[in-house]
């Protein structure tokens, strides 16, 4: 794990220090849009047009964030539009690798060895840490953005001349919402649980772990009277928790202490993650032999030994009582 500093990579885990424990995640630094027409958006001064073939995902198939994006290329049907490379689930000193074994496929459009060398080709000095997902443009031979929140919004309805157009995860009448709704889940779930832990004290941990089953239980709430987050229809907010859902029993419970209660003693909440893994294309999507290696296998400061964990049953196949709500 590391970053890279002046275009040179250099390994370091996640400074705690001078945050009293905290882990605080950094803004993505790449945050341009790719749209229908071209034009710049967002406050940015780069425009990138939508085209079929232009663009390119490097993704980890153990990364909530890149999950999503993976989930939208699937369910908006744009596999043929938007290519992908996955890399390796084991992210040690170099960071993100692209040995190409065990389900990663290596950069398929430069064979470079690590991650940070698609971020230097993108700018020979870059400072910053080296995540993924990345949405990288074949034309420019740039980074367009990594920032996942804000790919999923591109891939919702820039591709649609090629992809599928009747699918609307954000759509204009919900956006308020499903705001709300991700203003709650991100900071104390999807962050939540990375800020519990890789919290360095105990006070850091513990208010981490009290927002996080706090939030929890109030979506618990609010899914026991609607099927998704907002109402009846499936929108960004549910895929959004959906990738920390999946991790949560098999990784978050035990690897980062999140351990007050599972998603599987949860009526509602359990319930829900079925019916979203169910959903045409999700499962394929979803990965346990990268999650759980990547996670209890690159932490060492958390896991040392990398040994993972064999259990827990997942049972996301068996079926879930959603269905009595309907859908929009
Ligand atoms: N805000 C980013 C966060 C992405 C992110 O942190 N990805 C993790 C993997 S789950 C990563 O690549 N971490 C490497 C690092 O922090 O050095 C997004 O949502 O796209």
């Amino acid at each position: 794990m590391g970053l890279l500093v002046d275009g040179k990579w250099v390994d370091r885990w996640y400074d705690t220090k001078t945050s009293g424990g905290r882990f605080v995640r950094q803004d993505a630094v790449w945050r341009d849009w790719v749209t229908v027409d071209g034009e710049a958006t967002g406050g940015r001064e780069r425009g990138f047009r939508a085209q079929p073939g232009r663009y390119h995902l490097y993704v980890s198939l153990a990364c909530p964030w890149a999950h999503r994006t993976l989930i939208y290329r699937k369910l908006k049907k744009l596999e043929d539009v938007i290519s992908v490379s996955v890399v390796h689930f084991h992210m040690g000193e170099d960071g993100w690798t692209f040995l190409a074994e065990d389900g990663a496929t290596g950069d398929t459009l430069y064979g470079s060895g690590f991650l940070h060398q698609i971020y230097t080709r993108a700018d020979p000095a870059y400072s910053g840490r080296v995540t993924v997902p990345v949405l990288w443009d074949k034309q420019e031979q740039t980074i367009v953005s990594n920032e996942s929140s804000e790919i999923i919004r591109m891939l919702n309805t820039a591709f649609d001349e090629w992809g599928d157009a009747s699918l609307d995860f954000y759509p204009e009448a919900l956006r308020a919402e499903i705001d709300a709704v991700n203003a709650l889940v991100y900071p104390a779930i999807n962050n939540g649980v990375y800020r519990a832990g890789f919290a360095t004290t105990q006070d850091a941990y513990a208010e981490a772990f009290g927002d996080l089953f706090s939030a929890l239980d109030q979506i618990e709430g609010r899914l026991s009277a609607q099927r998704y987050l907002v109402g009846n229809a499936l929108t960004e907010a549910d895929w959004r928790l959906f990738t920390t859902l999946v991790r949560f029993d098999p990784v978050y419970v035990g690897h980062f202490k999140c351990n007050l209660r599972r998603i599987a003693d949860y009526p509602n909440l359990s319930n829900y993650l079925r019916d979203l893994y169910q959903v045409p294309g999700v499962a394929e999507t979803v990965d346990f032999h990268h999650i759980k290696s990547h996670y209890y296998g690159s932490h060492k400061t958390i896991n040392p030994t990398g040994v993972v964990p064999i259990g827990p049953e997942m049972h996301l196949e068996a079926a879930h009582d959603r269905a009595r709500f309907g859908t929009a």
